[in-house]
């Protein structure tokens, strides 16, 4: 048997409530919430104090206090629990004498709350102070249930705390609700903080490929699929030569045009490329168009495909600059195929031409003439004169030459002081009327060095395709041995290569 406990001393309703009824039954009562307590209160308050505390209401209250939905319990100052409502049993499935001999809170309590309970309880038996709070309990089947707890303390009239009443409520589906309600919020904060990690990343992204765009070179520009400005980079502005202040974020592809137009050669030819790049699918190569100051741009251009789907999100025009490459590869072919000297084709391009024309000639039946030219008396000019001197006389032959060749022939500088003149629908009599003024050309200039002056004479061999076969070469070593000809003539002349039907003629 336990020890007496500490309420030993105290009225009989304490100890054994609603049986017997005295003024702790008045206070109980008084402290009693709900509805029903209350209006019982209200009625018995308006009869004699005799009524109250007869047997007649003992029934009704306790019955009264039986009959909570919630848990209804007393608990004495030694922290022992006095009485209980049978709803304890129906919800924890302790019945209350059970709890009553033993420890209310090691039973009932779930062990992750009990010492919190176990340390409310104290302040509560301490100050005497009402409190709420909610805890978990353990059912005697072992599931948890969440309770809310409402403790009032029951005093004597003089103010002395005999117990403390608790009223425990199930706020199980509300936990669950209120657990619900966190684990949604807890889902979408996830989802905003997945949303958010995107989103800077998909800003990192962007703040990247536009440092990168910037620093590229060729100007590049994004449409959208109604053909208005979505992104345009540096290099854009620059080409174009846009203020950098004019923002052309959204502008309509019309109003970029008429903004350029007027830089170009042929502005028409290329709105003609624009509007065919844009109602094609296809990729566009690299077109080159001119600018009015010189500049060379090349335009190219692509459908962005969407993510999914056949439809794109707009398409990327790029421009490049390519004025010093143009420039580049000009002066290199200019390097290639001319010499510096003169500036008449070289002995590489001689050779490409006559491969060119002959085939042509061949295909539409038609002949090419060679007209090899070789100085009379040249060295002598260098050795008198000097070699600059010899500079002097070849340029100014050349010029001089190049004036009685018409524009279908083309003259070249094949080295030293040898010259070639490709004549395509040749026919005899033009070769030798070419010749006959080449001669006269050369043979009428004088050239003066010093007090000196002096001239100069050719020699030219003179074949004719397809008279003279063997291709290229043969007809190449036919106009030489037709010049040597000439040369061992006494120069000053030309000489036809020697055919089958054909003979040679001298002036
Ligand atoms: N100044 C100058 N002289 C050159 C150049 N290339 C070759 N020569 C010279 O041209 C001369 C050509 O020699 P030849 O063909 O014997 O001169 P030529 O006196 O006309 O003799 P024939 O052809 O036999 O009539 C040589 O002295 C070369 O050094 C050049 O670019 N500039």
């Amino acid at each position: 048997m336990a020890a007496a406990p500490a309420w030993a001393g105290l009225p009989e309703v304490f100890m054994s409530p609603f049986v017997t009824v005295g003024a702790g039954l008045a206070t109980l009562c008084g402290l009693a919430s709900g509805g029903y307590i209350l209006m019982l209160r209200q009625r018995l308050a308006a009869q004699p104090a005799a009524d109250v505390a007869g047997p007649s209401h003992d029934r009704h209250f306790r019955l009264a206090a039986e009959a909570g939905r919630g848990i209804e319990g007393l608990v004495g100052l030694d922290g022992c629990l006095i009485w209980a409502n049978p709803a304890v049993e129906r919800l924890t499935g302790h019945d209350a004498a059970a709890l009553k001999a033993a420890d209310f809170v090691e039973l009932l309590v779930c062990d992750r709350d009990r010492a919190f309970c176990r340390q409310q309880l104290q302040v509560l038996l301490e100050t005497g102070v009402p409190a709420d709070f909610e805890l978990r309990i353990q059912r005697r089947d072992g599931a948890t249930l969440w309770m809310a707890c409402h403790w009032l303390p029951v005093r004597e009239e003089d103010g002395r705390l005999l117990s403390l009443r608790v009223s425990m409520e199930d706020i199980q589906s509300r936990k669950e609700a209120e657990y619900q309600q966190l684990e949604t919020v807890a889902a979408l904060r996830r989802a905003q903080a997945l949303s958010e990690h995107y989103l800077r990343r998909s800003n990192e992204e962007r703040l990247r490929l536009s440092a990168l765009l910037d620093v590229v070179r060729a100007g590049i520009l994004f449409m959208d699929p109604d053909h208005r400005v979505v992104y345009c980079n540096q290099a854009f502005y620059e080409i174009w030569g846009l203020p950098p202040s004019k923002s052309l974020m959204g502008m309509r592809d019309v109003m970029l045009q008429r903004m350029v137009m007027d830089l170009l050669v042929e502005p028409e030819v290329f709105l003609k490329h624009l509007k065919d790049v844009v109602e094609s699918r296809q990729p566009s190569e690299p077109v080159e168009f001119h600018f009015r100051s010189g500049r060379v741009l090349t335009s190219s251009s692509r459908l962005v495909p969407a993510p999914e789907g056949p439809r794109a999100i707009g398409r990327i025009w790029v421009f490049e600059d390519v004025t010093a490459q143009r420039l580049a590869a000009r002066q290199l072919q200019q390097m290639a195929e001319r010499d510096p000297l003169t500036n008449l084709y070289n002995r590489r391009r001689f050779h490409e031409e006559l491969v060119r024309m002959l085939a042509d000639g061949q295909r539409r039946g038609e002949g090419v003439g060679l007209l090899a030219i070789d100085l009379d008396g040249f060295k002598p000019v260098n050795d008198r004169f000097g070699h600059q001197a010899g500079d002097e006389v070849l340029v100014r032959l050349a010029t001089a030459v190049g004036a009685v060749v018409r524009r279908n022939e083309m003259f070249f500088r094949l080295g030293g002081d040898e010259f070639a003149i490709l004549v395509p629908s040749a026919t005899a009599l033009e070769l030798a009327e070419l010749a006959r003024r080449v001669t006269g050309c050369v043979a009428g200039l004088r050239f003066t060095f010093g007090d000196e002056t002096v001239a100069v004479t050719a020699s030219l061999g003179i074949a004719f395709s397809p008279q003279q076969g063997g291709g290229p070469e043969g007809l190449v070593g036919a106009a030489d041995r037709a010049m040597y000809v000439a040369k061992t003539q006494g120069g000053n002349r030309w000489a036809f290569a020697p055919a089958e039907s054909h003979a040679q003629s001298l002036a």
